[in-house]
């Protein structure tokens, strides 16, 4: 189904949620407001691919309707893996669950209507967090990635996908003002930009790459690489030794 939530005219516009309604849409409006999403989706099946270890579990991180999930079920060598997928939104839990059972998925698989700060991590050899982690305050960002970072076994891997800010005002600007562009190209109007960027601006937090890098060095992972970049989004690998 085709997002038109900000469409029209709002008298006031408040705070962006993942309910129904986004669920209902979620699909088209990430496709239209993410450069590269459907990129680093496969991708993501593709480092699951290569570090994904016998025995072990997949997390999907804020998971929404499961892309993360089905991408790397779809390329694992492995059917004695665990995937789980967490996300707090039971709307989108409720529809990925069809989603994902439609799919067909050979390994087994665990869904959790839970908080990523709280929900069990262990014995994994893949984290992914795919546009989550800037939704979490920033108060709980280190300790999530800490806890995640404990969780990895040897040479286990974190796919972080982010939209991030620049600390130079300039670039930031204009980074912003390409991101719109992609935007308006996607066929949104000037309107639903605006009023999209009312919704999620104290909702969604970016932090710039140099804070990511930070974050993650401190929680323990050794190295960690730029894969993608467009515009204000990127993602990141990071590996623990
Ligand atoms: N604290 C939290 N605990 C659990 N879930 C959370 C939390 N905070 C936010 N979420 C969930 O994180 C998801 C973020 S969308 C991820 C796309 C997906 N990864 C994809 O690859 O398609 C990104 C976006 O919409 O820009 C939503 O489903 C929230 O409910
Ligand atoms: O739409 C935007 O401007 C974004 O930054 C991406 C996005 C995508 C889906 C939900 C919230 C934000």
């Amino acid at each position: 189904m085709k997002d038109r939530i900000y469409a029209e005219p709002r008298a006031q516009v408040v705070g962006f949620r993942f309910d129904e309604q986004v669920a209902s849409v979620f699909p088209d409006m990430i496709r239209r407001s993410v450069p590269g999403y459907g990129t680093i989706i496969d991708m993501i099946g593709v480092f699951a691919a290569r570090y994904a270890r016998p025995g072990t579990r997949l997390y999907d991180l804020g998971s929404s309707l499961g892309a993360a999930t089905l991408a790397m079920g779809a390329l694992l060598p492995h059917q004695d893996c665990e995937l789980v997928a967490v996300d707090n939104s039971a709307a989108m839990i409720e529809r990925a669950e069809a989603l994902l059972r439609a799919a067909g998925l050979t390994q087994p698989l665990q869904q959790r209507c839970e908080d990523i700060r709280s929900t069990e991590l262990s014995n994994a050899s893949v984290a992914v967090l795919n546009f989550t982690l800037q939704f979490v305050p920033l108060a709980d960002r280190d300790a999530l990635m800490a806890r995640i970072a404990e969780a990895l076994v040897p040479g286990g891997i974190l796919v972080l996908s982010e939209k991030i800010r620049f600390e130079d005002a300039a670039e930031d600007s204009l980074q912003q003002a390409l991101h719109h562009a992609f935007k308006r190209n996607n066929g949104y109007s000037d309107l639903e930009i605006s009023q999209k960027r009312t919704a999620i601006e104290n909702v969604l937090i970016p932090e710039t790459l140099a804070t990511h890098r930070q974050r993650l060095q401190a929680a323990g992972f050794d190295s960690v690489h730029v894969w993608f970049r467009c515009f204000n989004f990127m993602s990141l690998l990071a590996v623990k030794a």
